[in-house]
This record gives structure tokens, sequence and C-alpha cells, in this order.
């Protein structure tokens, strides 16, 4: 058993996420989803930040996939657990330079360290039913108030479309002339947000998502804007349970244009990865949970092949 002072390795963070979720030869998480193709054009803004390839003057194809949160394949869209929803996006290049950004729809995570993220999915996985009170969950959210109010504010999507999407870990831009700054990013929905009730949610089909977002973008397609939220001095790089104050400037880095259903066959789901550590230059990870998701997703990769 490990205490809370050594530091969680990315295979014991996968056996975690399984011990929460079950192992399912699926993605350890967020097993539920589905992808789609389309395109993004850089804003001017964004080259004064980053010297990154994807967010110069041409644009980029991209793959976009949606997803329910755990790692059960079939969870109903329309329950709590499948909140957060993710949204993970892989911007291709004409030369075959690649980069991916992986969001979920929460402004925040439930833990500040990697560490205290894997003891919270060891205490969901031995708080299943039939465990005595109070359950170890129980137990962690008395103490992590954070996780508490997490696990308890999500809100209840009427579309993938329709969500804002944060990447909550932070990362460090470099531009041209050498200066740095701070950023997380927010993909917000072109309009505004739509959400449901309590009520309307629970009476939703349990595939109500998937269904809608793909006769959404067969229809017409589907525009999200990416912004870069900049930190000021003061605030928490390293500790993505505390969102950056709203007043915080925002640069548009661009548009996502999401505008055609691919293959979404099991050869090709299984081909489709995305990694938050894939940054290209002018662009570095600045959280210490970034250096551990950099090696964590590839496990779940190979294991689900
Ligand atoms: C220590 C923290 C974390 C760990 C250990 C972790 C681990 C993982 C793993 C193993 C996968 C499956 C990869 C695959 O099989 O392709 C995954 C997928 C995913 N994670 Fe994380 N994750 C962490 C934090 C986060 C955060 C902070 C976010 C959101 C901002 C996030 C959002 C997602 C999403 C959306 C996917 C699905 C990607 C896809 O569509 O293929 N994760 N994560």
């Amino acid at each position: 058993a490990q205490t809370t002072g050594e530091p969680a390795s990315p295979p014991q963070l996968v056996d975690a996420l399984h011990s929460a979720f079950g192992k399912h030869e699926a993605r350890a998480v967020h097993a539920k989803g589905i992808f789609f193709e389309g395109k993004f054009t850089p804003n001017r803004e964004a080259a004064r930040l980053t010297t990154a390839f994807h967010l110069q003057k041409q644009n980029s194809t991209v793959i976009v996939r949606f997803s329910d949160f755990t790692g059960i394949p079939d969870i109903p869209d329309n329950i709590g657990p499948a909140n957060p929803r993710g949204l993970a996006i892989k911007f291709k290049f004409q030369d075959g330079q690649t980069t991916d950004i992986v969001s979920h729809s929460f402004n925040g995570f439930p833990t500040a360290t990697s560490d205290e993220f894997r003891l919270l999915l060891l205490s969901i996985g031995s708080s299943g039913q039939g465990a005595a009170k109070p359950t170890p969950l129980d137990t962690f959210l008395a103490a992590h108030p954070v996780a508490k109010s997490f696990l308890s504010s999500q809100k209840l999507p009427a579309s993938y479309a329709t969500i804002s999407y944060f990447g909550v870990n932070s990362f460090k831009f470099t531009n041209s002339k050498g200066q740095v700054h701070y950023i997380r990013y927010q993909i917000l929905p072109e309009k505004s947000e739509e959400l449901l009730t309590a009520e309307t949610y629970a009476q939703k089909d349990k595939n109500y998502l998937i269904d809608e977002i793909g006769k959404r973008i067969a229809a017409q397609p589907v525009r999200f804007k990416l912004y870069a939220q900049i930190a000021e001095a003061g605030d928490e790089i390293e500790n993505p349970s505390i969102a950056w104050p709203d007043k915080r400037q925002k640069v548009l880095l661009g548009i996502i244009e999401i505008s055609r259903i691919i293959d979404n066959s099991t050869p090709a789901d299984k081909a489709l990865s995305f990694n938050p550590g894939n940054v290209p230059a002018g662009i570095q990870t600045a959280d210490p949970m970034l250096t551990l998701r950099t090696k964590a997703y590839p496990i779940s990769v190979k294991e689900r092949q």
C-alpha cells in the first residue's frame, strides 16, 4: 500500500483508474466517445503568444473526440458519473506534425496533484455496493472539499456542442521574442451554453449526447472558440484544482470547425489517441500533473490495442 507521501507512478495511476471503473479493453477513462474531423483557423493574436506551428497563419486539420467520464464504455449519457464530458483535439499540419489538447467540461480538477487523484480513484474503487459507512469515498470527500464540490457542481449539457471545455493544467507559451506567458485553454461554444435541468437530464435517453452530436454535425458544422486564459502574478500554475479568476485576460487562439463524421470503427478507434504532453516548439507543459499524464496515457493506449 502506498502512503500519501510517495509519488504515484504512471502505471499506478492507470491501475487506480481501473480500480475505480473496471478494466474493459477501452480507454482507462473517458471510454465512451465519438470522433469527427474538421479544421482549425488560427487567429492573428495567437502568434503574439507562441511560435507553435498551428497557431501561426496556416489552417490545420483537426480530429475531435467528445466523450463521457469514467472508463465504462457503455455508461449512460444521462447519469451523474458521465460528467465531466471530454473534448480531445488533434491538430494535424500538412508536414505531418501533430499536437493535442485534452480538456473536460469543468473549470478545475478534483485534486491538486496526481497523488491525490490516485487516492480519490482508489477510494471510489473500494466504495461500491456493500461498502461499510462511512465509505472510503465519504472519508476522502470529507477531507477534500474541492473534490466534493467538483462531484456535486457539474453542468448537464443539452449537447456536446453546447458546453464549455477547459484544459485545466497550465502550459508555458513562448513567442518569437522569447517572451513567456503561462496559460490554460478554454474551448467555448460559438453561441452560449445550453444546459439541462436535473429532471430533464434524468429523462434523456442513455445515448442522447452521442446521437444528437452526430445529427447536428451532419446538418451543419459545429464551431468552438479556442482561448488561452493568461495567468497573472500569483496565480497558481501548478495546482489544477484552483481555477484562475474569470477576469483574467483571454486571447482568442482560433476557431475549431467540426464538419464531418469519420470512420469510428474499432480499428480506427484503437489507432486514435491523444496526449496532453504532445506539444510543439513554442509550448511547454508547466504543471507536474502533465508530466504524469504524458506518461500515463500511452500505457492505456497500449493496453487497449
Ligand atoms: C493525473 C491526472 C490524469 C490521469 C492519470 C489521466 C489519465 C488518462 C488516461 C490513462 C486516459 C486514457 C488514454 C487513452 O487510452 O487513449 C485519459 C483520457 C482522457 N483524459 Fe485524462 N488523466 C488525467 C487528468 C485529466 C485532466 C486534467 C483532464 C481534463 C482537463 C483529462 C481528460 C481526459 C480526456 C478527455 C480523455 C479522453 C481522451 C480521448 O478522447 O481519447 N484527464 N486520461
